[in-house]
């Protein structure tokens, strides 16, 4: 696997991690669906009134299944399986994919058994989503119900005020320039709703315009609704 100058993937005590340069990046990233701010937010988070939970439907008791066909660190993902929701996770820069990988099957061994039920909830697909949703449906194997979609937001922010953490990130993720086309894909194949995390200000991606807005504090949710999700 090709990764930037000055990256390297290392595995520190069973846990597979991204380290680079501490001055310029940070601590090692890596992905901890068991302790941390994950244990805390399934404690704590707020459960079906999360933001990202009343954009999937999952506010009112659905449970509709969903992909997030842009998966990252699996954050979001993580939530909606929290709640119960099915999660098809798509990622398609291999070294992401490679730490959400070890991040699953960690979890998935865990001793706590309702962990390794919300891993068991969340499947992990490397590769572009535009591709592998076209994959599915030509192969008639599974029609989402929601599509979460998360792309990068290009910042202006100088780069010594971005986190650390996310400078890492974006240096392996990149700008998702092409979220358009994911979005026009993802509204052909979900058969209730694609939902689209954006930072508060930002424009909606290119494309139609979205039917409903969800505002948080920071983002906010555009909503593509084709059909509405019964329990
Ligand atoms: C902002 S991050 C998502 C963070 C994620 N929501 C979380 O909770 O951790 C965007 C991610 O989407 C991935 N991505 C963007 N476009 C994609 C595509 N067409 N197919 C697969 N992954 C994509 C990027 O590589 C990046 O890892």
């Amino acid at each position: 696997m090709t990764l930037p100058p000055g990256l390297a993937l290392e595995r520190r005590d069973g846990v597979l991690m991204l380290v680079g340069d501490t001055e310029r990046y940070g601590n090692p990233l890596w992905v901890d669906f068991v302790g941390g701010k994950a244990a805390h937010r399934r404690r704590f988070g707020g459960g079906r009134g999360q933001l990202v939970a009343k954009a999937c439907g999952l506010g009112k008791g659905a449970l509709p299944s969903i992909v997030d066909a842009t998966a990252g660190l699996g954050r979001d993902a993580f939530v909606l399986a929290t709640l119960g929701a099915p999660v098809l996770l798509i990622e398609r820069v291999p070294a992401i994919a490679a730490l959400l990988d070890d991040g699953l099957m960690r979890a998935a061994r865990d001793d706590d058994p309702e962990v390794a039920a919300i891993a068991a909830r969340m499947q992990l697909c490397p590769g572009d989503a535009v591709r592998e949703l076209d994959t599915l449906v030509a192969a008639a194997a599974f029609s989402p119900q929601v599509i979460h979609l998360d792309p990068m937001f290009p910042h202006r922010e100088k780069s010594a005020l971005v986190k650390k953490e996310m400078r890492i990130f974006r240096e392996l993720a990149g700008a998702d320039d092409d979220a358009a086309e994911l979005l026009a894909t993802a509204l052909d194949v979900a058969t209730h709703r694609v939902v689209v995390k954006r930072p508060r200000k930002a424009p909606p991606i290119e494309g139609p315009a979205p039917n409903h807005v969800l505002e948080g504090k920071t983002s906010r949710y555009d909503l593509y609704v084709k059909q509405s999700l019964s329990r």
